[in-house]
């Protein structure tokens, strides 16, 4: 067995004829070329199925000493002569020696050329022959390795044409990879910001506890004010029943007062001068300082001189020309407020025809200054159901507003979706048909009398009560007379309902308030009425008249009472004959021409504050 060794040409790289032996190759002198073919085969087959990857680190171009079979094998150019070598003999292609046993070695020449100075006669053909043969095997070897390096260099070539592909690929993986490096500082940079941001998430988590340390703190605050609040309303609640129980009382001494000064109030009113009264003749009229009676003064001729006629009438209080509506106002006031009470209370005022008692009871509704009675009585209800309601009342008021003319009802809050000019044109209800509509009626229980069918209206705020009145007030019956421009030729009757509950104390209260502006007795022949005016006038005379006679059989303490003769007295029937609490204001003109009529007043109103009608009761629950 001989193992041979090629010796690479390492300078150069790409010889067609080099080849990788990468297996041990093993060749037996007796010409066992097949095995060795086979070993080649499997490595050229083997290069033939590298992949992409592996192409680089193809061995085929390097000198890279390679081992086969634990020995040192080098890639060697095939044109390179092979010096063969034995264990016994070495052979170079110059000088060649071949050792036999028992003999020196002869170097001889491969080719035939033997030129050398020994020549060993020992040699024979058959040797020859061998020798021969080998180099033939060899030939035929050299001719495969040739055969595969070139299918080798083919296999390179399809490889590099391989090439162009890969290195796109390669530019675009270096392209990915920019990419990639790109998002790798874009990751830093955000690495940087979420650092930040972190930094301001703990800064605002601090915060936040502190924000919720503090919410802690305020929430047990409201709940320490919560309960002081809790304790401070039952103090509160307490306070309230103590002022209701105050009130109680105060109500109470209030009546007892009012009782003590006589059910029928009587006050006594002389209106000033108007602009175009100036050079009118005036009465003799003194009112006293303490303003409780009232002096009228005349003169009469007896035989040859003349004589002074004096008469002095006490009422509860009186007002000279300069006293104005509100001193007038406060002096009914405290029966407004029997009216809130619970009392029925009946407000009128009486007089001959011009001596302002619209004037007294309406006033004028659009000047705070000169509203009258009826506008400041609203007023004062409103705002004391407004206090009241502040310690747990409840408050509702109705009201009616009617005139009687000429005997019949006319309702004043009625048809009110109806313009001025188209209320004018409704005629007025007949006798008959004021009788057949509007009945009067009467409370047994509360005391109260209510116009039935006739506009019954429920206010909850005294600016809706102005405008309401205003409308009313407008739809009055007037006319122009000779003692007054503009005449009321009825009685004007303003009634106000008003009740009212204390649900935590179980307690109630149902009073009412009768505002009447009557219409002025009138002398007929002064007058000069004719006509319509004339019925008005008799009208109105006749009512007065029974209303003075009513007055009388009460303060008389008749045993029957003449309610029934006119439609005033049946209306005030409550008012006067009982329980009710009563003023009536005595209007009188200050002119020397009436008189007559002043006295005649004055008398009346005397009669009357004489007059008791019963002591006064309340409706409701305490
Ligand atoms: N206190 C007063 N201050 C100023 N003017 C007054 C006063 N009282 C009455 N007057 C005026 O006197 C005139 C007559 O008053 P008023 O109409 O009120 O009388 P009356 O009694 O209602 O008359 P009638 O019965 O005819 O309706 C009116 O012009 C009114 O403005």
């Amino acid at each position: 067995m001989l193992t041979r060794q090629y010796k690479t040409n390492s300078k150069r790289k790409r010889a067609p004829e080099e080849i990788l032996v990468s297996r041990n190759v093993k060749h037996s002198t007796t010409g066992n070329a097949s095995t060795s073919e086979r070993n080649l085969s499997k490595n050229v087959t083997a290069k033939k199925v590298l992949t992409k990857a592996s192409i680089p680190r193809r061995p085929l171009y390097s000198n890279k000493v390679v081992t086969i079979n634990n020995s040192t094998v080098k890639t060697l150019p095939i044109s390179s002569k092979p010096v063969l070598r034995s264990n016994k003999s070495i052979v170079s292609h110059k000088n060649a020696t071949t050792s036999y046993p028992g003999t020196r070695p002869v170097p001889y020449e491969l080719g035939g050329n033997f030129t050398g100075k020994v020549y060993s006669a020992n040699l024979n053909k058959a040797e020859l022959a061998r020798f021969r043969s080998e180099i033939a095997q060899h030939k035929k070897q050299l001719a495969e390795i040739q055969r595969e390096a070139a299918e080798s260099e083919e296999y390179n070539k399809a490889i590099e044409a391989e090439f162009p592909g890969l290195h796109d690929e390669l530019t675009k993986v270096k392209l990915d990879c920019d990419i990639m490096l790109a998002d790798i500082e874009q990751s830093k940079v955000l690495d940087e910001q979420l650092n930040v941001m972190n930094e301001e998430n703990n800064r605002l988590h601090e915060n936040v506890q502190k924000l919720n340390q503090d919410l802690r703190y305020k929430n047990e605050k409201i709940a320490e004010q919560k309960s002081l609040q809790e304790s401070r309303l039952r103090q509160i609640q307490e306070s309230y029943n103590g002022l209701n129980s105050e009130e109680n009382t105060r109500k109470e001494l209030h009546n007892q007062l009012l009782d003590l000064k006589g059910n029928i109030r009587v006050m006594c009113r002389v209106r000033p001068c108007t602009d175009g009264e100036n050079d009118v003749v005036l009465a003799k009229l003194k009112c006293s300082d303490d303003k409780r009676s009232i002096e009228i003064s005349t003169e009469r001729m007896s035989l040859w001189r003349t004589k002074v006629d004096t008469s002095t009438f006490k009422f509860d209080c009186v007002f000279d020309q300069k006293a104005d509506q509100d001193q007038v106002f406060s002096e009914i006031s405290p029966l407004v407020q029997s009216a809130i009470d619970g009392y029925n209370v009946c407000i009128f005022a009486y007089g001959q025809t011009g001596s302002g008692k619209t004037y007294t009871m309406e006033g004028d509704v659009n000047n705070p200054e000169k509203k009258g009675m009826i506008p400041r009585a609203i007023d004062v209800i409103f705002d004391k159901i407004k206090e009241l309601e502040k310690l747990g009342w409840k408050f509702e008021a109705y009201v009616q507003y009617v005139e009687i003319y000429n005997e019949t009802i006319q309702d004043l809050l009625g048809d009110e979706n109806k313009t001025n000019n188209e209320r004018k044109k409704l005629h007025k209800k007949t006798y008959k048909e004021s009788k057949d509509l509007y009945k009067i009626m009467y409370n047994e229980s509360t005391r109260m009398t209510i116009v039935e069918n006739a506009e019954r209206r429920k206010v909850s705020r005294k600016e809706d009560m102005e405008s309401l009145l205003r409308k009313a007030s407008n739809r009055r019956s007037k006319a122009s007379t000779n003692s007054n421009l503009v005449s009321s030729r009825s009685h004007g009757v303003f009634i106000f309902h008003l009740e009212g509950e204390y649900p935590i104390g179980n307690a109630s209260s149902r009073g009412s308030l009768s505002l009447i502006d009557l219409a002025g007795s009138e002398n007929i022949d002064k007058s000069g009425s004719t006509g319509n005016q004339l019925k008005e006038t008799q009208n109105i005379n006749k009512s007065l008249s029974d209303l003075k006679t009513v007055i009388q059989q009460i303060k008389d303490k008749a045993s029957y009472v003449n309610y029934r003769d006119s439609m005033l007295t049946n209306l005030l029937k409550y008012s006067l004959g009982g329980t009710a609490k009563v003023c009536m204001l005595v209007n009188v003109s200050p002119f020397a021409d009436s008189v007559n009529e002043t006295k005649n007043s004055l008398t009346f109103g005397q009669t009357a504050r004489k007059t008791h009608v019963g002591t006064a009761s309340r409706s409701g629950r305490f």
